[in-house]
């Protein structure tokens, strides 16, 4: 009941880090993503060198936020390493970070949590109809892998961020089935801290390109 939540806000500031844009996949409303071989990956000097930076600033939180490099892939363990790196050199000036780096093999995850406060993976939306359009060249979108991520995180106790991402050609009805999917792992885990309910944005590339999302565009 509203009338019982506390009326506190609280709020941490928090910084956002890339170690790489370069994505394998290609989710059509993504302004974030480069090809691989176009983002070399953040350096370690080059983090030191921002996070001395933040240091004055008050920043509590670093969210890691990184394109996806592919889970066969021969460079996927130095991607892997060098993100695992960043988050340990983050914990060691005092600062608290937060992982999305898109889904994670079991063992990636359960290594990844000793050098994490917590971790995150939006569920985008649970409907498979969107591997037909916005997802399409997007492996790693797969409702069931994403949905997986919140029960592994559930098992390993990390705590969770995830969420929905509106407006890409969903019904208003598939976001009762996403918050619903979100509620039966925590149901399960207790473990998600914090879900997002994040509309889409359009950027620079879908207005030059135009855009096959057609949002605002509910089906039902
Ligand atoms: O300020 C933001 N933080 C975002 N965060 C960070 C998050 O709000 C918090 O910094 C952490 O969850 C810690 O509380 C995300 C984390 C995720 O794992 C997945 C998606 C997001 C998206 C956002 C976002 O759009 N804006
Ligand atoms: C990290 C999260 O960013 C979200 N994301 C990706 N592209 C966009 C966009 N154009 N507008 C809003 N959110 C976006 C996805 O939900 C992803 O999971
Ligand atoms: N690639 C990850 C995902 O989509 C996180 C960054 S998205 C801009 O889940
Ligand atoms: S997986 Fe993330 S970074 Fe890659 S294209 Fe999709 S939204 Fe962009």
């Amino acid at each position: 009941m509203f009338s019982q939540m506390s009326r506190l806000v609280s709020y941490s500031p928090a910084y956002t880090i890339v170690p790489t844009y370069e994505c394998f996949n290609r989710c059509s409303y993504c302004n974030f993503r480069k090809e691989p071989g176009d983002s070399p990956w953040l350096t370690m000097a080059e983090m030191k060198q921002e996070l001395a930076g933040l240091c004055e600033q008050g920043v509590v939180e670093i969210l890691i936020l990184s394109g996806e490099v592919h889970p066969n892939s021969p460079r996927r363990e130095a991607w892997y390493d060098r993100i695992y790196e960043l988050c340990d050199e983050a914990l060691n000036w005092g600062f608290l970070p937060h992982t999305n780096a898109g889904p994670l093999k079991f063992e990636e995850m359960a290594r990844l949590k000793q050098v994490n406060v917590s971790m995150g993976l939006m569920l985008e939306q649970m409907t498979r109809e969107l591997l037909q359009t916005v997802h399409r060249h997007a492996p790693s979108k797969v409702p069931s892998i994403r949905l997986q991520q919140l029960d592994w995180a559930g098992e390993l106790k990390i705590p969770f961020t995830t969420g929905l991402l509106l407006g890409i050609g969903e019904s208003p009805s598939d976001w009762g089935w996403t918050l619903e999917a979100i509620a039966k792992s925590h149901d399960r885990s207790g473990h998600i801290q914090e879900v997002i309910v994040q509309p889409y944005s359009e950027g620079s590339r879908q207005r030059s390109q135009g855009t096959d999302l057609i949002l605002a565009n509910y089906r039902k």
